[in-house]
Order: C-alpha cells, then sequence, then structure tokens
C-alpha cells in the first residue's frame, strides 16, 4: 500500500491531474467530504490529507510514504529523510518582501537600523537578510501577515505572491523578490526502497506528465 500526503486546496485540486496521467483517481471530494483518509480507484494507493506544513513531516516519519508540498514548506522543514526527485511546477508564486505603501525600504535598509520582519517563514526571511548583512527583528506569525506593517507590528513581511491582489487589497507593495516557488514531489527514503517499483512507476508517471525525465 502507498500512502501519499497531500493538503486540502490548492495542492490536492493542482496534484489530480498528475495523479489521473499516474492512473490513480481519488473516489472523494475533500471539500465535500469529513474523511481524513481517501480511497483511491487502485486497492494500493490512498491519499491522506494534513495540513500543507505538516506534509514533509508526514513523509519524513513514515506516516505516508510520498507527498507533495510547496518549496516554502520544504526549505522551512529542512529535508531531513526525504528524497526529493521532482518539481511538479505547480502551485506556483514566488516568496517576497512587502512593506506599506510608502515607507522607505531602502532607506531603512541603508541605515543599518533593525529591520522588524513578520513572517511565516522564518528561516527563509532569516537566511536572505543575512546575506543581505541587515539586522532584523523576526516575528513569528502564522497567517494574515499583511496585517503586521498595518497595525505597526512590523516594518515589512515575507510572504507569498502570486497575482499580488492580497498585497494590493491591502495597500503593501513589493520591494524584494527571494525566490520562486513551485511544489515539489518528496518521498520517504525508506520506502522509496521498501516499495520500489510501486513508487517509481507514480515518480515516472508524474515525470512524463510534467514532460520531465527521471533517468
Ligand atoms: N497564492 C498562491 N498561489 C500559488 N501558490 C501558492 C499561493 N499561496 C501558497 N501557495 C503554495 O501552495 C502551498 C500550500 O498553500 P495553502 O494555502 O494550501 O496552505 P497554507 O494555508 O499556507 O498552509 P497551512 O494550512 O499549513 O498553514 C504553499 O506552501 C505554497 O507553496
Ligand atoms: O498574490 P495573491 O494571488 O493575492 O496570493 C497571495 C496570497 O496567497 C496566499 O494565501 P492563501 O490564498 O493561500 O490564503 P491562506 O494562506 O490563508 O491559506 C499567501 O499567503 C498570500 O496571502
Amino acid at each position: 500500500m502507498i500512502t501519499l500526503a497531500l493538503s486540502k486546496g490548492r495542492i490536492f485540486d493542482e496534484t489530480l491531474p498528475l495523479l489521473k496521467a499516474a492512473g490513480i483517481e481519488v473516489l472523494e471530494d475533500p471539500e465535500k467530504s469529513r474523511k481524513l483518509i481517501l480511497a483511491t480507484n487502485r486497492p494500493d494507493v490512498r491519499v491522506v490529507l494534513v495540513r500543507a506544513t505538516d506534509v514533509p513531516t508526514y513523509v519524513q516519519y513514515g506516516g505516508a510514504d510520498i507527498g507533495v508540498t510547496g518549496k516554502d514548506t520544504l526549505i522551512e522543514h529542512g529535508g531531513q529523510g526525504l528524497y526529493q526527485p521532482l518539481d511538479l511546477q505547480i502551485a506556483k508564486c514566488r516568496m517576497s518582501v512587502a512593506v506599506r505603501d510608502g515607507f522607505d525600504y531602502e532607506a531603512a535598509v541603508k541605515q543599518g537600523s533593525r529591520l522588524k520582519v513578520a513572517t511565516k517563514f522564518v528561516s527563509i526571511a532569516r537566511d536572505f537578510f543575512a546575506t543581505k548583512g541587515v539586522h532584523v527583528d523576526l516575528i513569528k506569525l502564522y497567517g494574515s501577515m499583511e496585517l503586521a506593517p498595518l497595525t505597526g507590528l512590523a516594518d515589512a513581511i515575507v510572504d507569498l505572491v502570486s497575482s499580488g491582489n492580497t498585497l494590493k487589497a491591502n495597500h503593501l507593495v513589493e520591494v524584494e523578490r527571494i525566490m520562486d516557488i513551485s511544489s515539489h514531489l518528496v518521498v520517504n527514503q525508506v520506502a522509496l526502497k521498501l516499495k520500489q517499483a510501486l513508487l517509481r512507476d507514480i515518480i515516472e508517471a508524474f515525470a512524463s506528465a510534467i514532460g520531465k525525465s527521471t533517468a
């Protein structure tokens, strides 16, 4: 049995066509059911629904054999125990620094004073500002980062941006692009050895669905 960890929403939705290409169809709609374990048309494959940030942890410790997770989440997790064979090129966005419209970010960075930065992505933010030589006080948040500069909690945020609509709606502007983000396939390293044939088939089907070779 292969257990695949997915999160509800965009990752589940965007993984479905890849699963289909691998001959796997999920038999229930997670938006309509309260079930956390979903059967597929294949008796040897099931899907478990977990929080997006928990996908790498489930796969690392073998709660799932394989999973789909954003590069942001993967970097924050650290990637221990995970084989990362494929960038699936889904759930694409970017990690950026944003500030309140009118805030002089360049001056704040040049002055050498400490910048207050609110984010869910503490590792990515710490590395980025350390490389730039900017001193920061990091404030860990779990959501609604956009509110932090508006309430005086922080000078800047590090968050995911796609269309830019969320920033615009909250009078924030993107001042630096840290990295491009997409979702990756992660595989438990022990499972890869023990369930090699089944997992290789899925990895190869995903790879050919996105036009890549795993060889
Ligand atoms: N606006 C977006 N456009 C495209 N991809 C995105 C966007 N926002 C997030 N992502 C990607 O999708 C992944 C999952 O995001 P999602 O919103 O489903 O979970 P979350 O609510 O951030 O996570 P959690 O529930 O664990 O806090 C992110 O890790 C990121 O890689
Ligand atoms: O540039 P945009 O297209 O507006 O997308 C950016 C928003 O998308 C993500 O939130 P999401 O929609 O996933 O909400 P959530 O983090 O609360 O789940 C991210 O945290 C931003 O707030």
